[in-house]
């Protein structure tokens, strides 16, 4: 653990400081320092400084520049911790938007099941996939899904995620729904990382119960429950053949926003049934997969200002056609890590979207960072290094922000700073 930070790593919580002062982090000398979007009227997406510096005081970012200029009020042996990052990329910390991170239970053996063709839709039928999984939540304690639940995040931080959002999902019963939001909130508390909870009680329709009957379990006993014990941020619904019909979807997002739930949707994974349009209608913080979304839907959205997610791991795993990123206005991207998709890397998750959705580095970043905030209704500058925003940023093993998704297959992850602290080295 470096010196000057508390046990995970936090900064310390001094007031916020005049130039000059100690109290502040400094990262220095970056070789590639990407401080977020470049303005609207830019001719490059990415606003770079090489040689770029970097405070944060409070948690906050308080200056951004030139390693010369910064470096003049801030100097090196005044700041609490300095981090010399010569040679080294520095970016903002990934905020993944879209994770079932919280499980219990093994479904290798699906991969190979899929390998041999069955669908995720034919093992969800047959009482395997998310059903299986909630059979492995409902057997664990609290305790021990806390504790997978913080390994996970672990790795999502050695890998560069400092937000993370994680659904509940494999309850699919108010108590078991309730057990999953508490372990989210016990291992969040415990943990640098920043995580978004989300309720998510329609993920499947129950073994031996009918769609209609769950979904008045889920508007009627879940929502109140969850609402009430203030555990979640976010309610989503999986709009899709084989889950819960666009007008299932519209009643659990309309009475989760009744009960101060902000919505999110699954839509047009599978198949096209509306999930796009029902998020756009409801306000949607996200529509997430959106692999069969068409142009009009790719409009509705826009037009409602529900971020697109897009969940490149999810496609390259099943082996199905990958969202299209230029129908969508600044789509988001997510690792949507979960036992059908064991991937907990957003550079993993960079690389997908270039190499298999044509995205370009700049886009692929934004779409890890800026634009994924803006899915998990962050404004406060979250995903950017600009002056006021989280003091969130990852310091690269490369020269450029480039090798995130240049370097498949490993991660370019050296230290990660979370509000100020430095949290992760390796
Ligand atoms: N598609 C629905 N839900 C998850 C998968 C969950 C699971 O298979 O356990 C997803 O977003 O990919
Ligand atoms: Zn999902």
């Amino acid at each position: 653990m470096p010196e000057n930070t508390t046990e995970h790593g936090q900064s310390r919580t001094d007031p916020f400081v005049e130039p000059g002062h100690t109290g502040y982090t400094l990262v220095y000398d970056a070789a590639d320092l990407v401080v977020g979007p470049a303005d609207a009227d830019s001719p490059n997406r990415l606003r770079r400084i090489e040689g770029g510096a970097l405070v944060v005081a409070d948690g906050r970012v308080v200056a951004v520049g030139d390693t010369a200029d910064v470096t003049r009020e801030y100097p090196a042996e005044n700041a609490d911790t300095a981090v010399d990052a010569s040679g080294k990329a520095v970016t903002p910390g990934f905020v993944d938007p879209h994770t079932h991170a919280l499980f219990a239970g093994d479904r290798s053996d699906e991969f190979a099941r899929k390998l041999r063709g069955e669908s995720y839709q034919e093992i969800l039928a047959g009482g395997g996939g998310i059903l299986k999984t909630v059979r492995a939540v409902r057997d664990a304690s609290t305790e021990e899904l806390a504790a997978n639940l913080t390994e996970h995040l672990d790795r999502m931080l050695a890998f560069g995620t400092t937000t993370v959002e994680v659904k509940s999902g494999y309850g699919l019963d108010t108590e078991t729904e309730l057990r999953m939001l508490d372990a989210i909130d016990s291992a969040a508390g415990a943990h640098p990382v920043d995580v978004v909870p989300t309720f998510m009680g329609a993920h499947a329709v129950p073994e031996g119960t009918d769609a209609d009957d769950y979904v008045d379990a889920v508007v009627e006993e879940q929502l109140p429950a969850v609402a009430e014990q203030g555990v979640a941020e976010f309610c989503d619904v999986f709009c899709d053949e084989g889950a819960f019909t666009a007008a299932q979807s519209r009643r659990v997002l309309e009475a989760g926003v009744e009960r101060g739930l902000t919505p999110k949707i699954h839509a047009e994974e599978f198949a096209r049934i509306g999930g796009s349009e029902v998020g756009a209608d409801v306000g949607a913080a996200s529509a997430d997969h959106l692999l069969n979304a068409t142009d009009e839907d790719a409009a509705a959205l826009a037009e409602a200002g529900v971020t697109p997610v897009l969940l490149p791991g999810t496609a390259f795993g099943l082996g199905a056609d990958y969202a299209d990123p230029s129908l969508f206005d600044e789509p988001a991207i997510a690792s949507d890590f979960n036992p059908n998709c064991y991937a907990r890397s957003m550079g993993f998750a960079a690389t997908l979207a270039c190499v298999g959705m044509g995205m370009t580095p700049e886009d692929a970043l934004v779409a890890a960072t800026r634009n994924a905030a803006r899915a998990v209704d962050r404004d406060d500058g979250l995903g950017t290094l600009q002056p006021g925003a989280p003091g969130d940023c990852l310091v690269l093993d490369a020269p450029s922000f480039v090798h995130v998704p240049y370097e498949f297959g490993e991660s370019t992850v050296e230290t990660v700073v979370k509000n100020g602290g430095v949290v992760y080295e390796r």
